[in-house]
C-alpha cells in the first residue's frame, strides 16, 4: 500500500491539505485517476478495450506513430514483472535511513534491488520521516504546493531501468533497441563490498580552507528558515505556459503524462504552446482518448477548467493545385513526427513554440513558462543562435546575466560558467562572474524559495580546491578572497570545498544551495542524486521559467516510458515561485514606502 506523509499534527500542513490543490485534493485525484486508469485498458466484460475508446472530436488519428508499433506501445503501459517495484524493508530496518545499505556486505541475490545505486529503494525513500518526505512536510508547512506522490509500480525505471541496477549482482539483459544510450557496452561488475562510510569527512585541518572548515559551515544548525506563504497567494490562479519542445523528444509525452484527466488545474491553468495535431498522436499513443484537449487561439480564450493548446506552426501543407476534372491531393502533415529522430522540422517547431510563448511571458499574459526539452542542435537557426533556453531568455529579456540554477527540495545547485566548452571554463572564473551569480542565487533564494538568511556552499574549481596551490591558484587568488570579503559584509557563504569529498559526504545537506564552478561539477551530482524530480530553473529573469532536468530522451521516445515526475516538478515549482516572487515584492515595495 502507497504510504502518505504522517503530517496530521501539524496546523499549517493540514490547512494546506484542505485548500483546494492540496494534497487531499491530489491524493482524491490521483486514487481517481488510478482507477480511471485502470478501467480504461479493458471495457465491461474485462476484455481489453484495444482501439474503440471513446471518441473526442480532437481529429483523432489511430495510425501509430511513425516508427512505434502499437505492440509496442501495449507492452509499454503495464509494468514489467522484472521491473517491479521491491517489496518495502521491515518497518524496523534502519539500514537504508540515509546511509548506504549493505555496506560491507556482498549483496544477497534474494535481495530487493536499490533504485539507484547508494540510496534506499524508493518505496523506503517515502516513507514518512525520511528526508524527501520531511522536506514535502516543510514545505506544505510553509506554504508550497505538496507534490504529489506516485505510483511506483506502474512506472519502469528511467531510461528503461537498467541504468539504475548497478548495484546488482544479478543483471537482466534488455533487447539492444531497448537500451539507454549510457548503457551499452557496459560490463556486468560484481558488487564489492564496501567499507564502513563515515558520515562526514574528516577534515586534516580545519584551517586548510579559508572562510569555513572544510565541508561545515560556522553555524551547525542546518539549514535557513524559509518564510510561510499566506493563504491569499496560495488562492491564486496563475496561468501557465509549456513549451511543446522537440516534438521527436519525450517533451510532448511527458507534458500530457503530467496533464492528464486535468490533475493539475487546481493549481494553475496549463496553456500548452504546441500543436494540436502532434499532441493528439501522442494522446493516441499513450491511450488517453477519453481525455479532450482545449484548442485555443490566444491565451485569453484559455478554459481554467482544461488543459488549453495553442498551435503554433502550420499542421499542414496545402495540396498542389490540379487541373480542371482532377482529383486534389489531400492536404499533406507538415509535421512528420518521427520518435526518437532529429529532424529540422522538429527544430523549427520547437523554436515557433518557445517564441509564442516567450511573447506571452513578456506580454504578461502568462504567470510562468515551463519549457519542455528542445535538441540544442537543431533548433539553431539565424534567430536561434544560443546554447541552450537559458540564454536565449536572458537575451530575450534584456538582462546582463543569468543563472542556471538546477533546484530540487534536498539539493539545490547553481553554475559559475554554463554551457560553455571545457576549454574556456577557466576564462569565466573571474571575481565579477561568481560574485554576480552569487547575489543572483541569494537573491533567488529569497525571493524565489522565501528563505530569509541563505547559506550558500562554493566549490573550488581545482582537484582538492588546489591543494593550497600546489594543483591550481584560482582559489587562493580568485575564490578564497572573495568569500572571505562576503563573510565579512555579513553573507553566509562558504568554501572554497572541493567537490568531490562534498558530494561524497553528503555535506550539501547543511547549505541552501551550492554555488559550481562549471557545468558537469553541478549537474553530475545534481542529476545523480536528484534526477527525477529535480528542476532546471532561469534564475535572474524578471520571470518565471522553468523545465524538467532532462534533455529529449531520443532513446526511449515514442515508447511510453517516459517519467514526467520532473515535468510535473516543473509546473509545481514555477507556481510556487511566481507566488513567492510575487508576494516578496509587495513586501519589499510596502516597507519602502514606510
Ligand atoms: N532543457 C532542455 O531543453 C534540455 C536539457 C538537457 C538536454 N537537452 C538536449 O536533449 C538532448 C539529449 O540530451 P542527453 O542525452 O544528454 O540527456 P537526456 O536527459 O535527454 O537523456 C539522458 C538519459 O536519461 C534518460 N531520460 C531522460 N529523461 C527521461 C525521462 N523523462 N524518463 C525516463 N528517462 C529519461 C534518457 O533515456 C537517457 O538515457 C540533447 O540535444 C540536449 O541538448 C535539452
Ligand atoms: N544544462 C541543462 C541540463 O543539462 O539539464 C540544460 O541543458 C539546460 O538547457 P536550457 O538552457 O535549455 O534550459
Amino acid at each position: 500500500m502507497e504510504q502518505q506523509p504522517n503530517n496530521t499534527n501539524n496546523q499549517n500542513e493540514r490547512s494546506a491539505e484542505n485548500r483546494p490543490g492540496g494534497q487531499s485534493d491530489r491524493n482524491r485525484n490521483r486514487n481517481r485517476n488510478r482507477n480511471r486508469n485502470r478501467g480504461r485498458d479493458r471495457d465491461r466484460t474485462g476484455q481489453p478495450r484495444g482501439e474503440q475508446g471513446a471518441a473526442t472530436g480532437d481529429e483523432l488519428t489511430s495510425e501509430p506513430i511513425v516508427g512505434v508499433p502499437n505492440a509496442d506501445v501495449e507492452a509499454t503501459n503495464g509494468l514489467p514483472k522484472d521491473k517491479a517495484a521491491p517489496a518495502p524493508r521491515p518497518a524496523g530496518d534502519q539500514t537504508n535511513r540515509g546511509e548506504r545499505p549493505n555496506q560491507g556486505q556482498p549483496r544477497s541475490n534474494n535481495e530487493p534491488r536499490e533504485g539507484r545505486e547508494g540510496r534506499p529503494p524508493r518505496d523506503q525513500q517515502r516513507q514518512p520521516g525520511n528526508e524527501r518526505n520531511r522536506d514535502n512536510q516543510e514545505r506544505t508547512s510553509n506554504g508550497g504546493s505538496p507534490r504529489p506522490e506516485r505510483v511506483r509500480s506502474e512506472r519502469p525505471e528511467r531510461g528503461g531501468g537498467e541504468r539504475f541496477d548497478r548495484g546488482g549482482t544479478e543483471r537482466t539483459e534488455r533487447p539492444e533497441r531497448e537500451r539507454s544510450v549510457y548503457d551499452r557496452n557496459e560490463d556486468v561488475v560484481p558488487e564489492r563490498p564496501r567499507p564502513e562510510r563515515q558520515e562526514r569527512y574528516e577534515p586534516m585541518a580545519i584551517d586548510r580552507y579559508a572562510g569555513a572548515s572544510v565541508f561545515e559551515s560556522d553555524d551547525q544548525s542546518g539549514r535557513s528558515e524559509r518564510t510561510p506563504l499566506s493563504e491569499a497567494s496560495q488562492q491564486e490562479r496563475l496561468i501557465i505556459g509549456i513549451s511543446l519542445g522537440d516534438f521527436n523528444g519525450v517533451g510532448p509525452e511527458v507534458i500530457l503524462k503530467a496533464l492528464q484527466y486535468n490533475q493539475l488545474q487546481k493549481i494553475c491553468t496549463p496553456v500548452i504552446y504546441g500543436s494540436m495535431r502532434v499532441l493528439n498522436r501522442y494522446r493516441n499513443l499513450l491511450n488517453l482518448k477519453d481525455w479532450n484537449l482545449n484548442g485555443i487561439q490566444t491565451v485569453e480564450q484559455a478554459s481554467h477548467k482544461m488543459t488549453n493548446v495553442i498551435t503554433c506552426f502550420s499542421d499542414t501543407i496545402p495540396s498542389p493545385p490540379v487541373a480542371e476534372g482532377e482529383t486534389p491531393l489531400p492536404p499533406q502533415p507538415a509535421t512528420d513526427i518521427q520518435p526518437g529522430k532529429v529532424t529540422p522540422e522538429a527544430g523549427l517547431a520547437a523554436f515557433a513554440c518557445l517564441t509564442r510563448a516567450v511573447d506571452d511571458l513578456k506580454a504578461g499574459k502568462i504567470h510562468g513558462l515551463v519549457t519542455a526539452p528542445i535538441n540544442k542542435h537543431n533548433i539553431q537557426s539565424e534567430a536561434f543562435s544560443f546554447p541552450g533556453h537559458t540564454e536565449y531568455l536572458a537575451n530575450a529579456f534584456g538582462v546582463p546575466d543569468d543563472l542556471m540554477f538546477m533546484v530540487s527540495d534536498i539539493l539545490k545547485v547553481g553554475v559559475v560558467t554554463g554551457h560553455v566548452p571545457i576549454g574556456k571554463v577557466r576564462q569565466g572564473i573571474h571575481k565579477g562572474a561568481i560574485t554576480q551569480k552569487l547575489d543572483m542565487m541569494t537573491k533567488s533564494l529569497k525571493q524565489d524559495f522565501g528563505i530569509r538568511r541563505p547559506k550558500i556552499a562554493v566549490l573550488g574549481l581545482n582537484p582538492h580546491a588546489g591543494e593550497r596551490g600546489l594543483l591550481g591558484n584560482e582559489e587562493n587568488d580568485i575564490i578564497t578572497p572573495l568569500i572571505n570579503e562576503l563573510r565579512q559584509k555579513g553573507q553566509l557563504i562558504y568554501g572554497p570545498f572541493p567537490a568531490d569529498g562534498f558530494f561524497g559526504t553528503r555535506s550539501y545537506r547543511k547549505y541552501d544551495a551550492v554555488l559550481a564552478m562549471y557545468h558537469d561539477q553541478g549537474l553530475i551530482p545534481f542529476k545523480s542524486i536528484a534526477f527525477e524530480e529535480g528542476v532546471n530553473f532561469t534564475a535572474g529573469l524578471p520571470a518565471v521559467r522553468t523545465s524538467p532536468d532532462h534533455g529529449t530522451a531520443y532513446d526511449i521516445a515514442g515508447k511510453g516510458v517516459a517519467d514526467e515526475t520532473s515535468m510535473v516538478q516543473a509546473i509545481y515549482t514555477a507556481c510556487d515561485i511566481a507566488r513567492r516572487r510575487k508576494e516578496y515584492q509587495e513586501l519589499e515595495a510596502n516597507a519602502l514606502k514606510k
